[in-house]
């Protein structure tokens, strides 16, 4: 396998993983993307990075971005390149946007990108590489096609299908996300460490039921959204790790809007208009509300985006 192209960019785009019940298995991708730009060279390795992650991300081969490439390279028998990688980041990390899910897509997609054979890595083999690295296939389908998707595995095997999702009664698009992300990190592998290995059968039968209903509330009965975001498999297991975000959560649960922690954790999201005085709830909830920040984002109907040059 040769190595046919000797620049490309990447832009793989946040999400927002579990949606409430679909813990593992259910994420939406957002309008919020990161831009990786490769140049093969025949030196060392050189990362820049500006934007999230700069000053505290590797530079090296370490880097999950240039790591994950040269796994792919190796998967595909291609052989190794110099790099040179420059990423203007916006995915806040370890915030429960999938800042890590874009960096492993994005890296398999420069590999692809830079390849004489882009079909070796077609979009089943990059479910399979990012999931294998994620450890779970939720994010990394919906950084690769974008939309919602639902994903599940057989045996080692990851499968994912995008999930229809209907427009609202106006005719505007259902899902208006709004995230609300804390000051703070919270990696996945301290959060998913806390979760116990077992569930009571109520809490999964309640979990099954939630998550069917929210494919079906999402392509065809809106206002079952309320009821079809509710989790007991891992949000208030996880709270010990996020207090406020945990809290907020409830509060804006009990007043019927349909909020979840995205993904791991801390940021919270509303995938459907937000009340108008959301800002006023989240400073009464709240500790310290001037380190949050409210952001509306759109669906990204599209997955990764990759642009030759
Ligand atoms: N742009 C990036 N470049 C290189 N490494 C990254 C980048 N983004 C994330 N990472 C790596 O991923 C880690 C964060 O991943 P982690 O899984 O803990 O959280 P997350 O992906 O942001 O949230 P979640 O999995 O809950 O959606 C960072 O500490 C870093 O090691
Ligand atoms: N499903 C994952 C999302 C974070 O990658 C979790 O909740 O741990």
């Amino acid at each position: 396998m040769r190595i046919a192209r000797e620049r490309v960019t990447v832009q793989p785009c946040a999400t927002s993983a579990n949606l409430g019940p679909g813990f593992d298995s259910l994420a939406l991708a957002l309008e919020l993307r990161d831009r990786y730009t490769l140049e093969v060279t025949t030196g060392e390795t050189e990362v820049t990075i500006r934007g999230e992650g700069a000053g505290e991300l590797p530079t090296d081969d370490t880097n999950l971005i240039v790591r994950t490439l040269r796994e792919s390279l190796e998967w595909v028998g291609a052989p190794q390149i110099g790099v040179r990688l420059t990423c203007t980041n916006v995915i806040p990390q370890g915030a429960g946007l999938g800042s890590s899910a874009a960096a492993i897509v994005g890296g398999i997609a420069l590999a692809r990108a830079i390849i004489q054979e882009p079909n070796a890595l077609d979009e089943r083999a990059m479910l399979e590489i990012a999931t294998s690295i994620e450890g779970h296939p939720d994010s990394v389908a919906a950084v690769i096609h974008g939309g919602v998707c639902l994903s599940y595995m057989d045996g080692e095997n990851p499968h994912t299908v995008r999930v229809r999702v209907a427009n609202a009664a106006d005719g505007r698009p259902v899902l208006r996300p709004l995230i609300m992300c804390p000051n703070r990190t919270l990696s996945t592998t301290t959060a998913r460490a806390i979760l116990s290995p077992e569930v009571r059968r109520r809490d999964a039968t309640h979990n099954i039921a939630r998550a069917a209903l929210l494919v079906h509330a999402l392509a065809e009965d809106p206002s079952r959204l309320f009821a079809a975001t509710a989790d007991r498999l891992h949000q208030d297991e996880r709270s010990a790790h996020m207090p406020q975000s945990v809290g907020l959560v409830h509060v804006l649960r009990s007043q019927g809007v349909p909020a979840v922690i995205s993904g791991a954790g801390p940021t919270v999201l509303i995938p459907i208009d937000a009340p108008d005085d959301i800002a006023r709830i989240v400073r009464e909830v709240v500790e310290e509300p001037d380190d949050w920040r409210l952001a509306r984002v759109l669906l990204a109907r599209e997955g990764i985006h990759t642009v030759l040059s």
